[in-house]
């Protein structure tokens, strides 16, 4: 992060972009704070030495060319890198103040309250209602379900769409409709984060747009870390934007690697290092 100055920036974004970046909260009391985080496969270290802290009710961008590891750091946060065999995280990732990988933290846990959505919407082959309801049913809730439901569904901008088909399966909605379910099931059991992977790649620009005003909704309630590939999408939503690529060591082996975490508005505008400004203007990756 040591770089001079990248010099005047003309990242490649269109005017109407740049014009609503939004100078973001101050990073205040963070929810996470990630301190010399390193995750390997195997003998492979795929990402080395993450620092960074996320802020509450904020949206966090992870952008990068592909295989930097976006997605690996992203698991981290819920810790579903341990679902992987073989994968070991180096360093600390406190969350609220308690390591999240400490001897006494239950991972199932961690993952009720802080939530996932995928690249590829994955609703269960259930009625619309029973996605919803499942969580829920998982911890216990038996009453009230029916007021649940109508409330995540309207939270997550679906319900005036299938208010009359609730028993249908969800996987008779449309690509954009199944990614608001999968994001309202995540909500469903009132996880305190939403950690989402590319949750638009799937998605035409209609339902992309959808997506991206819910998730901006949902952030008044929310902590919200998305990867994504799509640059104008970072710096439409997201408060912050932390840009990864993957370096060589010097014995040739290619590591991802936490170049610049700054100000949404600032990274897009005025990168500090020459890394950033080569990707955001298109010049690399
Ligand atoms: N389960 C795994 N086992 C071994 N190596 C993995 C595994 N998952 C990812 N990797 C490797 O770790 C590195 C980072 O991958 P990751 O998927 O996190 O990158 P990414 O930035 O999210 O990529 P993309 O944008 O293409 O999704 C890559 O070299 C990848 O091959």
């Amino acid at each position: 992060m040591n770089n001079p100055p990248a010099g005047p920036a003309s990242p490649g974004l269109p005017a109407s972009v740049k014009q609503n970046l939004q100078e973001a909260p101050d990073l205040v009391d963070p929810i996470f704070q990630v301190e010399d985080v390193s995750v390997f496969y195997g003998d492979y270290e795929a990402v080395r030495g993450v620092d960074m802290k996320i802020g509450q009710k904020q949206i966090t961008a992870l952008i990068g060319p592909s295989g930097c590891g976006k997605s690996t750091l992203l698991r981290c946060f819920n810790r579903m890198n341990d679902l992987i065999p073989g994968t070991r995280v180096g360093g600390k990732i406190s969350f609220r103040g308690e390591d999240l990988y400490g001897d006494d933290v239950d991972p199932i846990e961690v993952r009720r309250r802080i939530g996932m959505v995928f690249q590829k919407p994955n609703p269960f082959p259930k009625s619309i209602y029973d996605n919803i309801a499942y969580g829920p049913r998982v911890n216990g809730i038996r009453r009230g379900l029916d007021d649940l439901v109508e409330q995540t569904l309207r939270q997550a901008a679906l319900w005036d769409e299938v208010k009359d088909k609730l028993k249908q399966n969800a996987l008779s909605l449309s690509g954009g409709q199944q990614q608001r379910l999968c994001i309202a099931r995540a909500i469903a059991i009132r996880p305190e984060v939403i950690l989402m992977d590319e949750p638009c790649s799937a998605l035409d620009p209609i339902a992309t747009a959808k997506i991206e005003d819910l998730m901006q909704d949902l952030a008044r309630n929310y902590t919200i870390v998305i990867v994504t590939h799509n640059m104008q999408q970072a710096a439409r939503v997201s408060d912050r934007t932390a840009f990864l690529t993957a370096e060589l060591d010097s014995a040739g082996v290619r590591y991802g690697k936490l170049i610049e975490y700054e100000q949404t508005s600032k990274l897009f505008t005025t990168p500090s290092d020459d890394r950033t400004e080569a990707y955001i203007t298109g010049r690399f990756g």
